[in-house]
């Protein structure tokens, strides 16, 4: 075993490493000779070999440790097998295998990637970025969790920075967002997963999950930092608890160029994929009935969504409210509950109306369907509301019974039924299910990426509703108008634009683009996000040509210049 050579910066950095593809001129200039072996590949044989090496790992989590070990050498290779199998690569990559990842972080880990801040380190904070050495122009995106509610998998500590990292390799390889301007951080406040704190490996902070004024602190710090620092910057936030997720962005959504991924992401694909199945069915937002089960930070941000597109519909707000029936641990959310949340009281029943329900307000869940802990379950809410549209962001498996299902298609002709809760262990039904129990009359999608399935002679092609199909285009739209705000405007603009990427209707046709054209979906949603922030008055930068200007500002998977020398 002989000594292994140093390696020279430009091989070791993965941003400017192209391995066996550098050619013999650049292996001179940049002192690489005798430090490869003598073919020069072109990337098409590196993609073809790197490909090959993934086709041979045995299940979904080793094909992701493999690719996050090629992230790690060559990005450029990286992202190009990520856009030319997108399809095949986003679910390892991203949901659901990323949820995989999350949990077997520390025993899995092999080298970081990502800015790690810890609460019990506040003065590294500054530095833990100062050391980056990049300048004020050089970031354009920078994603940050604390890990208390990754995905519908709970609180994982320091093992979120991997959330952080999937949801920027969607950013790339969906919407060309430059991978060297990019960071990925986890605010590591400790966890109050026990199964962490007693394993010897967890490589987080090992107390509980600081909360309070001290927590507060430590997010306003960053915030701080990270703007002043980075003032360009999109600062996107992704899995924090529910509480914490909708207090930040109300406090400092109009102070930072800030964007809740669960609250409005989710919002906007929800509203764009309703938008498409109000097309089939020829009806108007103000006229749905909507039952969201799983009120926490996805389900308000949604029902918040969908309540806006209705009053642009004409009703009033107050209208509009009474159209949602959210439901959540207690049962129905009703107005003289104790604990609820705030942002789940503006939406809570008045008591008096379900009185006379069948079922009646103190019956306890039992034989209706999905139990809840004590009130009115969702079969009870259905049976009563007779919803249009049916949104599941619980984290409750298989929480959307057959009974539920159809009870709701008894009394509308295409039940609109969301199950979006990731990853599939957690999902509320089958989109195939749904299909099946309804002759295929529902209109569905799911949160992870599903297979068609065909009911009755019809091929079902069941579109994705996951945030990654409208965040990346709205990030770059971001990027290219250099917006100061994220507003309301730019949000439903990029709804929008993914409705209007929906190809034909036709028996059994997707509600939402299909992934494989995820990269030309996504510029299009830039494209409508820099009008939107034109026409709002908050982009910076007013191209002339917003076609080509986002198209310009795509990075894409090639070898560009080399560096002058190794660094
Ligand atoms: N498809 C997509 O793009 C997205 C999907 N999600 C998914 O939505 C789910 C929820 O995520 P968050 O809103 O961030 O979590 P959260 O914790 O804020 O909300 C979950 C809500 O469900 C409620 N719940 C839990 N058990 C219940 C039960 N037995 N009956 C009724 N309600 C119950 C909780 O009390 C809570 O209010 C997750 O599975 C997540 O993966 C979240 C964001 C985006
Ligand atoms: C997709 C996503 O952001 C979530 O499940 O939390
Ligand atoms: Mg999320």
């Amino acid at each position: 075993m002989g000594r292994q050579p140093r390696l020279p910066s430009v091989m070791s950095d993965p941003l400017t490493n192209r391995g066996t593809a550098f050619t013999a001129a650049e292996r001179d200039r940049l002192g690489l000779v005798g430090r490869l072996p003598d073919a020069v590949l072109t990337l098409d044989q590196q993609a073809r070999r790197a490909y090959e090496q993934l086709r041979r790992q045995p299940d979904d989590l080793a094909a992701y440790i493999n690719l996050e070990q090629l992230h790690d050498r060559n990005e450029v290779l990286y992202y190009r097998l990520l856009t030319d199998h997108l399809t095949e690569l986003l679910p390892i990559v991203y949901d659901p295998t990323v949820g995989e990842a999350i949990k077997t972080y520390s025993h899995e880990y092999r080298r970081p990637r990502g800015v790690f801040l810890s609460i019990d380190r506040p003065r590294d904070l500054r530095r833990s970025f100062e050391e980056l050495e990049l300048g004020a122009d050089e970031v354009d995106l920078v994603v940050v969790t604390d890990a208390e509610q990754i995905l519908g998998i709970g609180d994982w500590g320091v093992h979120g920075i991997q959330i952080s990292v999937g949801k920027l390799a969607v950013y790339t390889a969906a919407a060309g967002i430059d991978p060297a301007r990019c960071l990925a951080v986890v605010l590591d406040v400790g966890t109050d997963n026990e199964t962490l704190l007693n394993d010897p490996l967890y490589l987080g902070v090992r107390h509980s999950r600081a909360r309070g004024e001290r927590y507060d602190a430590f997010v306003a710090a960053y915030l701080d930092t990270v703007s002043e620092l980075y003032p360009d910057a999109l600062l996107h936030f992704e899995d924090f608890g529910a509480g914490n997720a909708r207090r930040f962005l109300e406090r400092y959504g109009e102070r930072y160029r800030m964007f809740n991924d669960d609250m409005q992401g989710t919002g906007a694909i929800t509203l764009a994929a309703v938008r498409s199945a109000l097309n089939v069915t020829g009806s108007r937002f103000g006229e749905q009935r909507v039952v969201v089960f799983g009120a926490g930070t996805a389900g308000v941000g949604i029902a918040d969504q969908l309540r806006e597109a209705m009053v642009r519909d004409g009703l009033d707000k107050d209208e509009a409210t009474r159209r949602f029936w959210l439901v959540d641990r207690p049962g129905l959310l009703l107005d003289d509950m104790d604990g609820l949340r705030d942002y789940q009281r503006g939406y809570a029943r008045p008591k008096g109306e379900v009185e006379d329900w069948a079922g009646g307000a103190d019956r306890a869940g039992g034989d209706t369907g999905h139990a809840a802990d004590q009130g009115i379950d969702l079969l009870t809410t259905v049976r009563n509301v007779r919803p249009t549209v049916l949104i599941g962001t619980s984290t409750v498996r298989g929480a959307f019974t057959r009974q539920v299902v159809e009870e709701m298609a008894q009394h509308v002709e295409r039940p609109v039924i969301f199950p979006l809760s990731n990853p599939t262990e957690k999902i509320e039904a089958m989109p195939a299910d749904l299909l099946r129990w309804t002759g295929g009359r529902a209109l569905t999608t799911a949160g992870i990426p599903v297979d068609p399935v065909e009911v009755e002679g019809v091929r079902h092609v069941i579109g994705q509703a996951n945030n990654a199909l409208v965040y990346p285009g709205l990030g770059l739209g971001v990027v290219v108008s250099r917006a100061e705000r994220l507003t309301p405007g730019m949000l439903l603009a990029a709804a929008e634009a993914v409705a209007g990427q929906v190809e034909g209707g036709g028996p059994g046709a997707p509600l939402l683009p299909q992934v494989e054209n995820l990269r030309a979906s996504s510029a299009a949603v830039a494209v409508a996000v820099v009008r939107a922030a034109v026409e709002e008055g908050v982009a910076r930068v007013a191209p002339d040509d917003v076609v080509q200007a986002v198209q310009d500002a795509m990075w894409q998977p090639v070898y560009g210049e080399t560096p002058r020398s190794s660094g």
